[in-house]
This record gives C-alpha cells, sequence and structure tokens, in this order.
C-alpha cells in the first residue's frame, strides 16, 4: 500500500501548442486537455494503473469535479476540508516536447486545515509499505511542515519518501538530524539547493550528482533518488551508487515524470529488489512519463525496463 499526500493538488491544464511557443504571438493549439493532479495523486495514478493499493490524501471538497475525476480513475481518495478551491497548473507543451509550466500558487491554507490533513494521513499511514509526501505547500503553510510530518510518520514507524522544493525542501534537509526520510527524490536543481553545487553540473555529471546525493546520505537520509532529465537518474544509499541511463525517447511532455520515477522506485522496493533494480524501474517510469501527452502517467504496458541501461558509480570522495 501506498498512501500519498498533496497538500497543494492542481487541476493540471495542458495547452499542446501546433508551433513552437513564441512570447507576444497569437499562437493556435492542437489540443487542451485536463487532468486531475499533484505530484502525490500522479503517483497514486501510477500506483492504480500497476495494481497497487493506493489511497490519495489531499485537501480538496468532496463534491469537487476534482474528485469525482479521481474516484472515476479508480483512486481512493480521502479529500479533506480544503481552506479554498483546487488551483489550476497550466502546460504548454511544443511539437519538439519543450514543456513550460506555470504553477499557481494555490489557496491559501489555515493552520485548521493544515492540521486535518496531518491527522487524516496519520491514520491512514499505519501498515502503509510507502507514505510519500509530494508537491508544494499551499500559501499559508509553514515551511517546516514536512519536517513536522515526517517526523510524526516516524513514531507510526512507516517508510517515507519526499519530493519537494524551494522553502520546504530546506527547510527538511535543515531538520535531517532529527527527521530523516528514508527516501528523498531531488532533480539537479533541487539538489544543488540542498548541497551548494552546480544544478547544470549536477544534471550532466552522474558522479557530480552522486557527490551531493551522498551528503544527505551522511546525513541520515537512506536513498537519495536524483533524477537527471534526460539523463536518466542516480541512486545514492550507505552502500552504493548507481546510475541508470534511459532508453532513447522521443518527448512529448515532461510533466509528471519525476512523479513517475519516484513510482517506479517505491514499486521496486515494494517487490523487495535490489537498489539497482529499483532504479532501473524508476527510469523505465520516468521515461514512460516523457513520452507520454500532458500529465499522462504510465502504466505498465508503457514500460521498456530492459533497455534501460544500470552501472555502479565507484563511491564518490567525501566532501
Ligand atoms: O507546484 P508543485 O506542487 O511543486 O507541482 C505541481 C505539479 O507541477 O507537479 C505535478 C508534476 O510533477 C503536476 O501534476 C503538478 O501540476
Amino acid at each position: 500500500m501506498i498512501v500519498t499526500l498533496t497538500p497543494n493538488p492542481s487541476i493540471d491544464r495542458t495547452i499542446a501548442l501546433a508551433s513552437p511557443l513564441e512570447r507576444g504571438a497569437v499562437l493556435r493549439a492542437v489540443s487542451v486537455t485536463s487532468q486531475s493532479a499533484g505530484k502525490g495523486v500522479n503517483i497514486s495514478r501510477a500506483a492504480v494503473a500497476a495494481g497497487v493499493p493506493t489511497i490519495a490524501v489531499m485537501p480538496a471538497a468532496q463534491d469537487d469535479p476534482y474528485v469525482h475525476e479521481l474516484l472515476r480513475d479508480g483512486i481512493d481518495c480521502r479529500p479533506e476540508p480544503p481552506a479554498g478551491a483546487v488551483r489550476m497548473n497550466v502546460t504548454l507543451t511544443e511539437p519538439d516536447g519543450t514543456t513550460t509550466k506555470i504553477n499557481s500558487p494555490g489557496a491559501t491554507v489555515t493552520a485548521a486545515s493544515l492540521d486535518r490533513l496531518r491527522a487524516a494521513l496519520h491514520q491512514r499511514a499505519a501498515g502503509a509499505g510507502w507514505v510519500v509526501l509530494a508537491g508544494s505547500l499551499p500559501p499559508g503553510t509553514p515551511p517546516e511542515w514536512y519536517a513536522d510530518v515526517v517526523a510524526d510518520l516516524q513514531q507510526v514507524g512507516v517508510p517515507v519518501a519526499v519530493d519537494t522544493s524551494d522553502a520546504p525542501l530546506i527547510a527538511l534537509a535543515d531538520r535531517l538530524e532529527t527527521a530523516a526520510p528514508d527516501l528523498l527524490k531531488p532533480n539537479a536543481e533541487e539538489l544543488a539547493s540542498l548541497t551548494g553545487g552546480d544544478a547544470e553540473q549536477i544534471e550532466a555529471d552522474p558522479l557530480a550528482a552522486a557527490a551531493a546525493a551522498r551528503v544527505l546520505v551522511h546525513r541520515g537520509v537512506r536513498s537519495v533518488l536524483a533524477t537527471l532529465g534526460a539523463g536518466g537518474a542516480v541512486l545514492v544509499t550507505a552502500d552504493g551508487a548507481w546510475h541508470a541511463t534511459p532508453p532513447p525517447t522521443t518527448v512529448v511532455s515532461t510533466v509528471g515524470a519525476g512523479d513517475s520515477s519516484l513510482f517506479g522506485f517505491l514499486l521496486g522496493s515494494l517487490r523487495e529488489l535490489p537498489p539497482s533494480e529499483c532504479l532501473r524501474l524508476a527510469v523505465a517510469y520516468g521515461s514512460a512519463a516523457a513520452a507520454l501527452p500532458g500529465t499522462t502517467i504510465p502504466t505498465p504496458d508503457h514500460l521498456h525496463p530492459e533497455l534501460v541501461d544500470l552501472a555502479e558509480l565507484p563511491v564518490p570522495a567525501e566532501t
């Protein structure tokens, strides 16, 4: 069972442009689609498609069309009374797969709605194989909220994965000594923001990514899965470091690729595969997602794990 928390869910509206994006121009779209989404919800979607039991917790009104869509799609969701409407995030995709995203802040939350969300998660977490805390925090949330929730879940004794960015990620990193998640999934930019490295170098060089990730492992994170875009992903644990390169992929939309990668890793972990095979599944899922339009999340039929290239990395020098 994977329990996901999406504190700032979104309706993802994807506008597929007929021509390259040009600022200030009138552009034609070939299609416009919408999907109930947000990082944790995307992971629950992947779980449903793979036959893994999942519960998605998020702030939303019971009668919101957002929730109806999730239920229609077979996602067991536990919407908690929200402080406001679900935000809309806009994705612009160009014919060559270039993806531009505009994410709204979301409605400002109250302390009461955060407490309800946290209690709902706590209630469902017991016995889960993984609990995933994913995405941004809505305005009004203290940046250290995720760190508090991780500490809370440690009392429950369930493995916790976190994928977030900006202030909540920095606040979590400041608390690793007492609230280290079992899995952290930064991209190159997020990893650089935590370790002071250069994001472009981290994305381009798996050894640089592994060195940065190892800093977090030394500080208590059990596994760091660093996603590197077209460069695949690096996994670092206390026992080793691995790099996986995706098969050649025609990119259509990168939205949801990171969430799909994280799910692939969790799926491998639930199947008790060795770390390198969890990484292989992560990259198979991430590259499959990049080949799909909008926020479409891959199903097992989309995967080609046999085409993922795996390499063990030398243990990076101490930093
Ligand atoms: O604004 P956040 O919470 O950081 O990210 C939200 C989001 O970009 O993440 C998902 C893709 O990872 C999308 O479904 C969604 O729009």
